[in-house]
């Protein structure tokens, strides 16, 4: 097990966010972290990377508390693509041998100038190499600071909605090569995503968040229409398209009216509903005996 989470709360002031969190994770895993906004996904990524400090519980990576490990150990260990990301005056290649910094000891070695140019390669980012961060696109940046979270070849790949900004193009490759290196090195991927699709399509474990405490987590049997249901408030059904399972939002829900108020329009609704299938019934019933007097 590469990283686990025991019973983790974080309140920001007295805002609590986080309740009794636990979840672990293996070697060569993805798990996909989801939940309504505000839930509290960022919060718990910042607190395994030692980012915040829990009130209560522990985050462990490789068998460590975190709150033990000093900045430099977590860079080895740990690499986070955060929501927010600044663009300084670098170039690309500049910008991604930056994840080489905690291994750097006293000048850039060839190994870590091999690994960047890797690194480069994969992300089909070479020929931006001599580029200002400052002329790329938003989506190109993107996959800039994911390529330096690369670099850094941590055991831990903590991603916060790294598809932000994406195409859907890159959003597929990113999520591939996040998923294949996480495969490849044995390693432990945590990715926050929006997009249950592409949840299912590329993690192996679903955590979901959801008032303060996880509301369910587990393998892609989770991802069933009640749990998305209930953490969303939208129905969805579950299908496959060439082999590919997809969820198909239906509608959102309405929020739940007033116990009186609610009761009466309930009535109301269930009325008109009984009535347009009878009127449904009656015209289906009235072409049927059109078709027979035709015949
Ligand atoms: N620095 C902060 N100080 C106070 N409250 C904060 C702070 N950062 C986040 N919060 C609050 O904590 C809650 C959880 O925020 P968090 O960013 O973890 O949610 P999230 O699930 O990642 O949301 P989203 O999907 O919108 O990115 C939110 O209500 C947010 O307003």
């Amino acid at each position: 097990m590469i990283l686990r989470v025991d019973d983790v709360a974080f309140r920001y002031r007295s805002v609590p966010v986080l309740d009794g969190v636990s979840f672990s994770l293996n070697r060569g895993e993805v798990l996909a972290v989801l939940g309504n906004n505000g839930a509290g996904k960022s919060t718990l990524i910042k607190v395994i990377n030692k980012i915040l400090r829990p009130q209560r519980g522990t985050a462990y990576v490789d068998g460590k508390d975190v709150r033990s490990l000093t900045l430099l150990e977590i860079a080895q260990k740990v690499a986070y693509v955060s929501q927010r990301n600044e663009s300084p005056r670098f170039t690309v290649f500049d910008a991604v041998l930056l994840g080489r910094k905690p291994y750097i000891k006293w000048d850039v070695t060839e190994r870590d100038i091999q690994i960047v140019e890797d690194v480069l390669r994969r992300m089909r980012l070479e020929d931006y190499a001599l580029r200002y961060l400052t002329e790329l696109s938003g989506g190109e940046l993107q996959k800039v600071v994911i390529a330096r979270a690369l670099a850094q070849e941590p055991e831990v790949l903590l991603f916060d909605e790294p598809t932000n900004n994406l195409d859907l193009r890159n959003q597929l490759e990113v999520l591939s090569i996040m998923r294949d290196l996480v495969k490849e090195r044995k390693i432990a991927g945590v990715v926050v995503l929006h997009d249950l699709n592409l949840a299912l399509r590329f993690a192996d474990k679903f955590l979901f968040l959801k008032d303060r405490k996880v509301y369910a987590a587990g393998g892609p049997e989770v991802m069933a229409p009640e749990v998305i249901r209930a953490v969303y408030g939208v129905s969805v059904v579950v299908t496959h398209v060439s082999g590919i399972p997809v969820i198909v939002p239906l509608e959102a829900e309405q929020p739940s009216l007033p116990e009186r108020e609610g009761a009466s329009i309930r009535g109301d609704g269930a009325e008109d509903e009984a009535k347009l299938q009878a009127a449904a019934a009656e015209t289906a019933m009235s072409a049927l005996d059109g078709r027979r007097r035709r015949a």
